[in-house]
This record gives C-alpha cells, sequence and structure tokens, in this order.
C-alpha cells in the first residue's frame, strides 16, 4: 500500500542522511518530493534522479535555511512545480561537537539558526500554503533523542532540539483547527556524516552502540518508516506527538 500517493512532501536538508532517506522513502510511497539542499549540487541532483527513477516527480531547490526567505523561496519553488504542498519535513540540522567553557559565539549562533531559526521559518511558510489551500496537511519536524537528553559537547545543539520538539507541540495547537498536523520524530544515534568525526572514536561508537537494546547505530533509512507513517493519513489522529526512533537507547539506563 502507498501511503502518500499524490501527495506533495517538501524536506529540508534532503540531499544526504536522514533527509534523502525520507526523501526516498516519501517517493517509494507515491509522493513527488522537492528538497532543500544547501551544499552539494551533486548529491542533490543525484536524490532528484533516485526519485525520478522510483516514477515520481523531483525537484532541487539550493538555499541556507538559517535565512527566513530561503523559507518562501522553497515553498513557492515546490508550488510552481508541483501546484501544492501536503507535507513539510523540516530536517536540516547541524551539530558541530564542542566543548562548553569556551564555545565560540559564532558556533552557538550558527547552530541556533540552522536547526531552530531554520525549521521555525519552514514550518511556519509550509503552514501559511497548507491554510491557503484548504485542506490540511502534516508537518514532521526531525528532533532528536537530544531534546530528552543533554550532551557534554552538545551544549549549543541539545537546546535546539528541545525547541524543535516544542515547536511542533506549540505548532500543533495552532495549526489544529486548520487540519494541519504537527509532529516530530527524536532520532537517536544514526550513521550520518553528522556524526561521523565524533564516532570515528571507535570506543564512543562501541559504547553507543551497547547503550542500544536492539544492538546496532541506526541507519538513516530506519527514520524513513516513522516519518512517511507521521506524514500519512495513517496516523490522522496523531499531533503534537514525539516519537523516539532510538533502538530503545533512551529507556536503557542500566
Ligand atoms: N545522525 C544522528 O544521529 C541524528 C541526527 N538528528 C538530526 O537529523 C537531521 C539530519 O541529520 P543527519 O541526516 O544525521 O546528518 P546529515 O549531515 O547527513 O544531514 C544534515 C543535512 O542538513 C543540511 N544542512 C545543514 N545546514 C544547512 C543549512 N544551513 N541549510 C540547508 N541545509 C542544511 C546538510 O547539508 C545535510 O544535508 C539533523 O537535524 C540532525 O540534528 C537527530 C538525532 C540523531
Ligand atoms: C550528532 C549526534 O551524534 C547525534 O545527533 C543527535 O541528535 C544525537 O545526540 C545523536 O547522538
Amino acid at each position: 500500500m502507498k501511503l502518500l500517493q499524490g501527495k506533495t512532501v517538501l524536506i529540508t536538508g534532503g540531499s544526504t542522511g536522514i533527509g534523502r532517506a525520507a526523501a526516498i522513502g516519501a517517493a517509494r510511497h507515491g509522493a513527488d518530493v522537492a528538497i532543500n539542499y544547501v551544499s552539494s549540487d551533486d548529491k542533490a541532483h543525484s536524490c532528484i534522479a533516485e526519485i525520478e527513477a522510483l516514477g515520481q516527480r523531483g525537484l532541487a531547490v539550493k538555499g541556507d535555511v538559517a535565512l527566513p526567505e530561503t523559507a518562501s523561496d522553497f515553498v513557492s519553488r515546490a508550488v510552481e512545480a508541483f501546484g501544492r504542498v501536503d507535507v513539510m519535513v523540516s530536517n536540516a540540522g547541524i551539530c558541530p561537537f564542542h566543548s562548553f567553557l569556551d564555545m565560540p559565539v559564532e558556533t552557538v549562533e550558527r547552530t541556533f539558526r540552522v536547526n531552530l531559526h531554520g525549521a521555525y521559518f519552514m514550518v511556519q511558510a509550509a503552514a501559511n500554503q497548507m491554510v491557503k489551500q484548504g485542506s490540511g496537511g502534516a508537518i514532521v519536524a526531525v528532533s532528536s533523542i537530544s531534546a530528552l537528553v543533554g550532551g557534554e559537547f552538545q551544549t549549543h545543539y541539545t537546546p535546539t532540539k528541545a525547541g524543535v520538539h516544542s515547536l511542533m507541540q506549540s505548532a500543533a495547537i495552532a495549526l489544529g483547527k486548520h487540519g494541519i498536523r504537527c509532529n516530530s520524530v527524536l532520532p537517536g544515534t544514526i550513521l550520518t556524516e553528522i556524526n561521523k568525526d565524533d564516532l570515528a572514536d571507535a570506543e564512543k561508537r562501541r559504547y553507543m552502540e551497547e547503550r542500544t537494546p536492539l544492538g546496532r547505530l541506526g541507519q538513516p533509512e530506519d527514520l524513513a518508516g516513522p516519518i512517511v507513517f507521521l506524514a500519512s493519513d495513517m496516523a490522522a489522529y496523531v499531533t503534537g506527538a514525539a516519537l523516539l526512533v532510538d533502538g530503545g537507547m533512551f529507556v536503557n539506563l542500566q
């Protein structure tokens, strides 16, 4: 069964990692998919090629989510190409690991702007388009297990993920009357570019694996199903919810 047949799905940071897996997952479920990306044209184009190979339409729009105008541009380019927006997946994020006491101001500001301001403006732009269309919609934000727990080298990052989780709760209230559902996924540790250097430390990686009851770290594709589900009508009565997708890592205290 195809869960997103005929829908238009927008995904930020869609050329790599979790965003890319969600883009391909959405296309597999019958959606046309627009991705926002910021750096590699090649990766964005190869993602679109994969979407098109699945028989769906794809569009790549370059832009830095930290800038509010990127959000309105992304939404209007997607509407121009596909006519509407049914789903927004706010996924783009950075996590430049750094110690707390000497954290550079610019690292804090950039992380806040990309992860939190970026999500805010994208969600707002998509919601305005959905309200104009008058037939509801679904917003899924990629928060993190880090919305619930801290990290010594993530003092600038974990508040953004708690913020994204909170944004989905408030947006669910603000947008419920328009039939727009807002939910977040909270990935655990997923093997992507964002943590490649951090997990190059074999001891740290082993610790993370051993903390995970399912016995392995996540792959980007582990997020595709939960994101597609929350975006789909299967989750028609789910809003303001947060879904941990962490192999059980969070509950494993001892
Ligand atoms: N990998 C993990 O263990 C976890 C990741 N997450 C979140 O998942 C999301 C996706 O990250 P991953 O797929 O893991 O890593 P990734 O590095 O592959 O993906 C992040 C994407 O965001 C894009 N991006 C970064 N800054 C941007 C900007 N200013 N404008 C537009 N796009 C930008 C990157 O180019 C990249 O495509 C992030 O929000 C991250 O915080 C959450 C929990 C765990
Ligand atoms: C980048 C981290 O490895 C990753 O991102 C998060 O949100 C969690 O803290 C994960 O471990």
